[in-house]
């Protein structure tokens, strides 16, 4: 990092008020306070300063130079006497009073290291950001706070225009985005949008009319907006000064790229000569690199880590080299957050997996995330889960937008609660004291493994993560290791001493689900027929009717009588509910000051 952004005086704006939704600068003396107690003296004669509205020039007339000068120029100018005693560590990082009061209200009273070690570059230096760090490490802060601060020292004047655009790949993830800028900026009048699919798109046209400055985005609802000529996105390309790609590796990934490619190419052919616009790039995986067999590597599209960092460049089109800050690599670090713990449980078949997992729910209260490869492995763990009598939240693709939310809420509002859900959640979503994931399923990559890993152990919390892994997943789960340079992972101390009671138990709503799903299914099917052979007029041959020798009476009795003798074990408590970890977990706070220290160590070594 460079150091001469350090010492370099914390801007305040104190003497405004908000009319019209635009900040009015009061005409008072301002002065420059330092924000270290023992500094500070009484303040030298002040200097008249305004912060005259300021029309925005035409994009093409402003150069970098004029831009950074201007900015520089005001930062010196605006100061306060406001006393942000318990902010000091913000200081040379560039952040107006207006936000580290936000940031205050908020608790954080200092920067993360990734937010240390981009900010003062982002801001004063303008330049473009290429930022890994691990999960939950305050990286949408550190995209975020340098498009706050500009419009600030902009006034909020952008006639208009599109200011910046944070694209990110899940709906979730681009809500709560938009709510952590919000939490942010309750002092300036900052007019957000979220732009995903799954809601209507007609309220998000009316959306678009209110010319929001940020536009927090999914990529396929955003061009199908831009398609159809959306006032706002149409030649939003001509001002737009932030662009954020947020969750970048897999951005670039087939599944978003082609929408992903659309928006960039009418970005850059709608970019004015000369126009200044910084890009920030963002994930925890960026620089992830696949070790392992060499047919492997090759599939998934592992290189060298600056083959990667290459390839993002180029798909995003980033031609001015932007400042790499990567607090992932490095021979023996770790990508993981300080506090996670990492274990796993050897099954010897599927069957000891969901003994396992409910031995586990059972035995350590709190918020587990449980994350499974498919949707049909969500509705057979749903299932069985529901008949133990733990019952879960669910999470996936085809589910609607509102449900998604809603189950998201309420995982987030219950102590106690389970959330099942497929790789859609593995991404960014920030669950306040998810103290628990569990892979049901060993992930297909180490990056998603690493990212659904970190939805615990957040901003210096604890968490453990732990794997299941059979015998069938031993492929799987080695070239895991070797791209994450461990040998392997230890072994989670699971107390299974009520093992033959869990077993029976499972077994029983094992055994009820694989026949209801047989029923269900051939309704299904035979439904299906009947329906197709009402539609065309035709009487069905008796021979199409799915026949399991299903006997619906017998099936019911049945199916009565082993939820019966289910319920009745249940009653019986299988272990003490606890929130007290085998020795292994206890883990020590980390220290934000020693990590910086130790991110700039490793950045000048790299260097
Ligand atoms: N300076 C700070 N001080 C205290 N808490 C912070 C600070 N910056 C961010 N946080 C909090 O840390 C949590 C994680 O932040 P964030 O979601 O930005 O992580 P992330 O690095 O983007 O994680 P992921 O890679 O999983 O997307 C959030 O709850 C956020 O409010």
């Amino acid at each position: 990092m460079d150091d001469e952004a350090i010492g370099f005086g914390i801007e305040e704006i104190t003497n405004y008020k908000i009319v019209n939704g635009k900040i009015v600068f009061g005409k008072d003396d301002v002065k420059r306070v330092s924000l270290n107690p023992k500094k500070e003296k009484v303040s030298k004669p002040k200097k008249k300063t305004s912060v005259k509205k300021r029309k925005v020039k035409e994009e093409d007339e402003v150069d970098e130079e004029t831009l950074k000068s201007q900015k520089k120029q005001k930062m010196a100018e605006i100061s306060s006497d406001i006393s942000l005693d318990d902010m000091i560590a913000w200081k040379g990082m560039h952040i107006p009073h207006l936000l580290l009061m936000g940031l205050q209200k908020n608790g954080m009273t200092s920067p993360t290291p990734i937010q240390s070690l981009t900010l003062p570059s982002a801001i004063r230096d303008h330049l473009n950001i290429l930022g890994a760090a691990p999960t939950g490490s305050g990286k949408t802060l550190a995209f975020s706070l340098p498009i706050l601060t500009s419009l600030i020292l902009d006034n909020f004047d952008c006639q208009d225009n599109l200011y910046a655009l944070i694209i990110t790949p899940t709906r979730e993830l681009a809500k709560q985005i938009t709510q952590h800028i919000e939490n942010v900026s309750n002092h300036i009048p900052l007019k957000i949008s979220t732009i995903v699919g799954g809601l209507a798109p007609q309220k998000q046209e009316r959306e678009l009319k209110k010319k929001p400055h940020i536009i927090v985005a999914t990529p396929g609802r955003l061009w199908d907006l831009w398609k159809t000529g959306s006032e706002h996105l149409t030649n939003c390309g001509k001002h737009l000064r932030y662009l954020v790609v947020d969750e970048a590796d897999r951005m670039i990934e087939a599944a978003h790229f082609d929408d992903l490619n659309k928006i960039l190419d009418q970005l850059a052919a709608d970019q004015a000569q000369g126009n200044f616009r910084q890009t920030f790039v963002y994930s925890a995986t960026l620089t992830v690199v696949h070790k392992g067999p060499q047919r492997y590597v090759k599939k998934k599209g592992g290189r060298t880590v600056d083959g990667k960092i290459q390839e993002i460049l180029d798909r995003l089109n980033i031609k001015k080299k932007p400042k790499i800050v990567d607090l992932t690599a490095g021979e023996k670090e770790e990508i993981k957050p300080e506090n996670l713990l990492e274990a796993k449980i050897y099954c010897s078949s599927l069957e000891d997996k969901d003994v396992a997992l409910f031995v586990f729910l059972q035995s350590y209260a709190g918020r587990s995330l449980i994350f499974v490869n498919s949707k049909d492995a969500v509705r057979r763990l749903r299932s069985i889960l529901d008949l133990l009598k733990c019952p879960p939240l669910l999470l996936h693709a085809d589910m609607h937008q509102r449900q998604r939310l809603k189950h998201l809420e309420k995982f987030s509002s219950t102590e106690n609660a389970i959330l099942l859900a497929t790789d859609v959640a593995a991404r960014g979503l920030d669950i306040e004291n998810v103290q628990h994931v569990i892979h049901y399923n060993v992930p297909r990559t180490a990056e998603t493994y690493i990212h659904r890993s970190g939805r615990t152990a957040r901003a210096n919390k604890s968490g453990i993560s732990i794997l299941l892994v059979t015998h069938d997943d031993m492929r799987k789960y080695k070239n895991i290791l070797m791209t994450l340079k461990k040998d392997d992972l230890n072994d989670f101390p699971l107390d299974l001493g009520h093992l033959k009671v869990a077993k029976e138990r499972v077994n029983l709503a094992r055994q009820i689900d694989v026949e209801q799903h047989r029923v269900r299914k051939t309704n299904v099917t035979n439904r299906w027929f009947e329906q197709a052979a009402e539609e065309a007029g035709i009487i069905l041959d008796e021979r199409q009717i799915v026949d399991e020798g299903i006997d619906a009476a017998d099936f019911k009795r049945r199916n009565q009588y082993l939820k019966k003798e289910l319920n009745e074990l249940l009653k019986q408590p299988l272990t003490r509910i606890s929130t007290k970890y085998p020795d292994l977990i206890v883990k020590k706070q980390n220290d934000t000051d020693n990590a910086v220290k130790l991110a700039k160590e490793r950045a000048i070594k790299k260097k």
